[in-house]
């Protein structure tokens, strides 16, 4: 791995009063893949990483609206095992990925707890729901999710083993926290829209998939 080793005083928090530097975190139960989806993403750009024994950072360069934008993206070191997270993690953050594994139903559950939790250190940041793992069964993405649903929230399916979705969903976010830092929510209400429009095509794809294979089915059969 590439990755180039920073100094301690990476971790200055006063960094993200700047305009161009904003800083995203990442939550979720152990071993949802929350690193393995912030390493893929890192590897789009210029890896440069900075670990400590409590927190990793995934430094990314980006443009949004012809600007410069340094990301920082937080990871943690096995805090999330404890089931809370120290203070200065949501320190400043501009917004927040919530991860969950879809092959482990008590992953899903949590997310009360994480969003709890996320809502009281920062009430008013964006978070996208993130279910990943769907390489493991693709079937998965035809079933609901409904808790994103029901607090306004985009969501995503990914995966972090073959790519899906991986790009849309950091692009997606890191818009999410400029506009959040510039105190705009017109991207947020062009986020919601669009990943609706997705979801009707994506059920009008299946079924009418289902509508070839039951036609095809029909004249098979004697
Ligand atoms: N099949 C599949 N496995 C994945 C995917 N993403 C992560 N994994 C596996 O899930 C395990 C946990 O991934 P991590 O990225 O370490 O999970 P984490 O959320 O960072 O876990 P902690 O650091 O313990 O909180 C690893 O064995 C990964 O290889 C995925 O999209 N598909
Ligand atoms: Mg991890």
């Amino acid at each position: 791995m590439a990755a180039e080793s920073s100094s301690l005083s990476d971790l200055n928090q006063d960094k993200y009063d700047g305009d161009e530097h904003i800083k995203i975190i990442c939550l979720g139960d152990s071993a949802v893949g929350k690193s393995n989806l912030l390493y893929l993403n890192s590897c789009y750009s210029r890896p440069q990483q900075l670990s400590t024994y409590a927190l990793t950072l995934y430094k990314y360069t980006t443009t949004v609206n012809e600007k410069t934008v340094l990301v920082d993206f937080w990871d943690t070191a096995g805090q999330e095992r404890f089931q809370s997270m120290h203070p200065s993690y949501y320190h400043k953050a501009h917004a927040c990925i919530m991860v969950f594994d879809v092959q482990r139903k008590i992953t899903y559950k949590n997310l009360n707890n994480w969003y709890k939790e996320l809502r009281e250190s920062r009430p008013e940041i964006p978070c996208v729901v993130v279910a990943n793992k769907i390489d493991a069964d693709l079937k998965i993405t035809q079933k609901s999710f409904n808790f994103a649903k029901k607090q306004g929230l985009p969501f995503y399916f990914v995966s972090a083993a073959d790519g899906t979705n991986v790009v849309k969903l950091f692009r997606d976010t890191i818009k999410l926290a400029v506009s959040y830092k510039q105190n705009t929510s017109d991207f947020m209400d062009e986020v919601m829209r669009e990943l609706e429009n997705f979801d009707l095509e994506a059920k009008e794809n299946t079924a009418a998939k289902n509508d070839d294979q039951s036609k095809e089915e029909k004249s098979q059969s004697p």
